[in-house]
């Protein structure tokens, strides 16, 4: 096991864990001896440093909103290379061993770029107390791995800055894979963990990064985010999240929509690609107009968009019968 700390480079740490994950786990040892070793390993490397020093973590997930360790001040940017994918499972935070939910990791894309928040730790105090953390939480309970990358800071030109991250991969006993958005959506909706509904989870994410990180458009977690909300309001089940539709559509505009979209279906007989845009006001207490926009095609799903006057624009899935 070795642990690569780089010449202090403007005051930061370049912490490099070079120790491959896969070749330890062949071996008999446990996973969570794995993980302590390493941790260990990093921190003893961190008693020397002085005081001043730096380490920098990057959230994607819920790393994000909800860091839980104490850091010196966190920045917007992105890291290149990567995309955002809900593939890791989890059997602790967001699900159970019988139901394991769905969670964050990163896979590696040529030109994949990943929106996030890094969070800077200042002094072997800090550094030591949130890396304790970190790898307890994301280590021995997520099945993640560290490795180190280059973080471009939003709206400069400045260097990039080393950050620690944590991701996972097919090596995690944890993992789960891709799957088609409805899959991934049902499982997700239909499990919670310790820390809440996994639905919490994923809509959290895309709350924090349509309100934060608008550059962000992750058509990976937006189709799913939105799938989850058309289950969460055609179930009208408020408890599977705490985070209910933050557009209720009510009676009148689901039957308006109704009507367009069986008018729709019956335009889209010869099944073909099919995309209308119906402009209407709906005369609403809630809402001053509605914007529909369907797009129909013939695999059997339609999507129809719906805009309001309040903040969120709202798309839903639409599974009918083959047309
Ligand atoms: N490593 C990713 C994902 C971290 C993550 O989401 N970890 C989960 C699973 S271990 C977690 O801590 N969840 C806390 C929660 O669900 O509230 C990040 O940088 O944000």
């Amino acid at each position: 096991m070795r642990v690569y700390i780089g010449p202090a480079n403007d005051d930061e740490i370049i912490v490099q864990l070079v120790d491959p994950y896969h070749t330890f786990c062949s071996s008999t040892a446990n996973q969570s001896d794995y993980h302590r070793m390493k941790m260990d390993t990093l921190l003893g490397g961190l008693d020397h440093l002085d005081k001043k020093k730096t380490v920098w973590v990057f959230g994607y997930g819920s790393l994000m909103w909800n860091p839980n360790f104490n850091f010196q001040r966190k920045l917007t940017g992105h890291i290149n290379g990567f995309v955002r994918r809900f593939w890791q499972g989890n059997t602790t935070h967001r699900g159970t061993l019988e139901k394991p939910g769905r969670v964050a990791t990163l896979a590696k894309q040529h030109q994949g770029c990943v929106w996030g928040v890094a969070f800077q730790m200042v002094g072997v105090d800090q550094i030591r107390e949130g890396l304790d953390y970190l790898y307890t939480r994301e280590a021995v309970l997520g099945g993640y791995e560290a490795f180190v990358t280059k973080f471009h800071v939003r709206g400069t030109n400045d260097l990039p800055v080393d950050v620690l991250v944590f991701t996972a991969t097919s090596s995690s006993h944890l993992y789960m894979g891709p799957a088609d958005t409805n899959v991934m959506a049902e499982q997700i909706f239909n499990t919670r963990g310790q820390a809440g509904p996994n639905t919490d989870y994923v809509t959290n994410i895309a709350d924090y990064i349509r309100k934060h990180i608008p550059e962000d458009n992750d058509d990976h977690l937006f189709s799913l985010d939105q799938t989850l909300r058309y289950l969460i309001t055609s179930s009208g089940n408020s408890s599977a999240s705490k985070n209910d539709c933050k557009v209720s559509v009510s009676k009148t505009e689901q039957e308006y929509i109704t009507e367009i979209v069986k008018h729709s279906l019956s335009m889209s007989k010869a099944g073909t690609e099919n995309r209308k845009k119906y402009d209407h006001s709906v005369p609403s207490e809630h809402y001053k107009d509605i914007n529909v926009d369907l797009s129909l095609n013939a695999k059997s799903t339609k999507h129809f968009s719906l805009t309001t006057d309040i903040v969120t624009t709202e798309h839903y899935k639409l599974q009918t019968a083959q047309a």
